[in-house]
């Protein structure tokens, strides 16, 4: 018991600090005392909480790096319009949006040839006299912010040189981010332009801004709307709130964005995004916007149906190494992903892989978003065959092409308990795809066994032994 248990502590104190370490936040490590015990004071409990609520702007951030192409989605979009009566709208091309001519050439220039799923409802809604307001709400890579640029630059006026659309990022990062699509699709709009409203740009007092889009985080922009007045608030014609999940786990940010809501006229066009929807992210949307429009699109359901899953009974670490080296040849046929528990255990991993001449990449939470986001292009390129990472550093990614998954350690949650949403997540496939995957669970404990039996009865899905030592028994894994 003694060594599980003390093995537990560190794993979770190693595990705090990964999620505490992430993007360019300050490192500051839960500390054993001089028993070896995790020291959990609640001002520790309430940092990691605090910071990993952060880290849902690095992942937010990391999956737009990482992203070149809409993510599909086959699933109905659930409209809930405001005026039941009013027909409703659905484009299946940019032309049918009459836009300024220069701004369907941005859209194409971006190599977008038609609306994806979300914008062919949310799309007609935002352009329409008069504006309608809009909650929507699908997952990362649907094309949301592709949708709220083209309307915000469909609203400008260029002559009127003052701000007209306000739209609002929970980072500095991704309001950068949001803004390079601004640029993007208004490549051929010259006369448009844009300012940021982020820490650190300072401007001097009593000036007034004159750029037609203002992008910014909350805090900056109430500073500009109110105490330093750069921006007349009562001039803005559209307001966008983007990522408002992320938003709300920042604190502050949602009484500074209703206060920035509440200095906006009434006729102003209020849009708010969101990836997620849980219940205190639908209560602040209905704050914010009054008499929305709803689009929802459901996350596409993942399943363990094409999933051949397995799992592997060793004693300790450097036999779950041992077992992996056996079933190395077969699993680089296609490109794998391994996940380990803790940092040290993925550096030492992917080090003693090296070692053996393996060529693997390393994705770790002490690198920076940009950092980790060229390691997982290099192995999106197929430059790397095996990618080696932590449950904590890759949550939340996905690496479509990969159809091998090792869980060197299981995904747990904080508590030690079975994370099974991230299992499934990790290895299940969209049905619709069909495609076949395989998955190789590492056991070397009591625990290990006891958490990996709790994620088969979850799913009620039979994971079968494997023995690394049977060359027929790998063979069965390759084909
Ligand atoms: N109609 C389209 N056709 C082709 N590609 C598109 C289209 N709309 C958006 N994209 C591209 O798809 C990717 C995801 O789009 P976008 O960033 O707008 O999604 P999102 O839902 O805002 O994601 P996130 O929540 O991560 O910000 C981007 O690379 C974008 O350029």
């Amino acid at each position: 018991m003694a060594t599980d248990s003390w093995a537990l502590a560190v794993d979770e104190q190693e595990a705090a600090a990964e999620s505490l370490s992430n993007l360019h936040l300050k490192e500051e490590k839960i500390k054993p005392d001089a028993n070896g015990a995790v020291v959990k004071t609640n001002a520790n409990a309430e940092k990691a909480d605090e910071e990993e609520k952060e880290d849902r702007a690095a992942q937010s951030l990391l999956n737009k790096l990482i992203r070149s192409n809409l993510v599909d989605n086959t699933n109905q979009v659930e409209v809930l319009q405001r005026d039941p009566n009013s027909p409703l709208y659905s484009v299946k091309s940019f032309e049918e949006l009459r836009l300024k001519p220069q701004l369907l050439q941005g859209v194409y220039a971006m190599g977008f040839n038609r609306p994806s799923k979300i914008q062919e409802n949310a799309l007609p809604l935002m352009l329409a006299e008069p504006p309608q307001n809009l909650i929507a709400q699908s997952q990362s890579g649907t094309g949301k912010t592709a949708a709220f640029v083209l309307a915000m630059l469909s609203q400008v006026e260029p002559a009127n040189r003052h701000p007209q659309c306000l739209c609002l990022s929970p980072t500095y990062e991704l309001a950068l981010q949001t803004g390079k699509v601004i640029e993007q699709m208004g490549k051929f709009y010259p006369e448009l332009k844009l300012a940021y409203a982020v820490r650190g740009n300072k401007l001097e007092r009593g000036q007034k801004i004159s750029e037609h889009i203002v992008i910014g985080t909350p805090g900056t922009v109430l500073d500009w709307c109110s105490k330093l007045k750069f921006i007349d608030p009562k001039k803005i014609k559209v307001f966008v709130l983007d990522e408002a999940d992320v938003m709300i786990a920042t604190q502050g940010h949602q009484d500074q964005s209703i206060r920035i809501q509440r200095m906006l006229p009434r006729n102003c066009q209020m849009l708010l995004f969101s990836a997620t929807f849980e219940d205190s992210v639908w209560k602040f949307a209905q704050k914010v916007v009054p008499d929305p429009n709803i689009i929802k699109l459901k996350r596409e359901e993942e399943t363990l149906d094409t999933i051949k899953q397995y799992y592997v009974l060793c004693n300790s670490r450097d036999e779950k190494f041992q077992a992996l080296c056996n079933i190395y040849g077969a699993i680089t046929i296609a490109q794998a992903m391994i996940f380990c528990h803790t940092r040290k255990t993925a550096s030492w991993l992917a080090a003693e892989l090296s070692k053996e001449g393996h060529q693997v990449a390393l994705l770790s939470g002490e690198m920076v978003v940009e950092q980790r986001a060229a390691v997982i292009e290099r192995f999106r390129e197929g430059k790397e065959k095996v990618l080696v990472t932590t449950n904590v550093c890759a949550r939340g990614i996905d690496v479509e092409q990969v159809s091998v998954v090792i869980n060197f350690d299981l995904p747990v949650d904080k508590d030690g308990n079975p994370d099974n949403e991230t299992y499934l997540h990790r290895i299940g496939r969209t049905g619709r795809f069909g495609k076949r995957g395989l998955a190789v669970n590492m056991v070397d404990s009591k625990h290990s066994m006891n958490i990996l039996n709790r994620i088969q009865e979850h799913f009620n899905k039979k994971i079968e032994r494997l023995d690394t030592d049977d060359l027929d028994e790998i063979e069965k894994i390759a084909n």
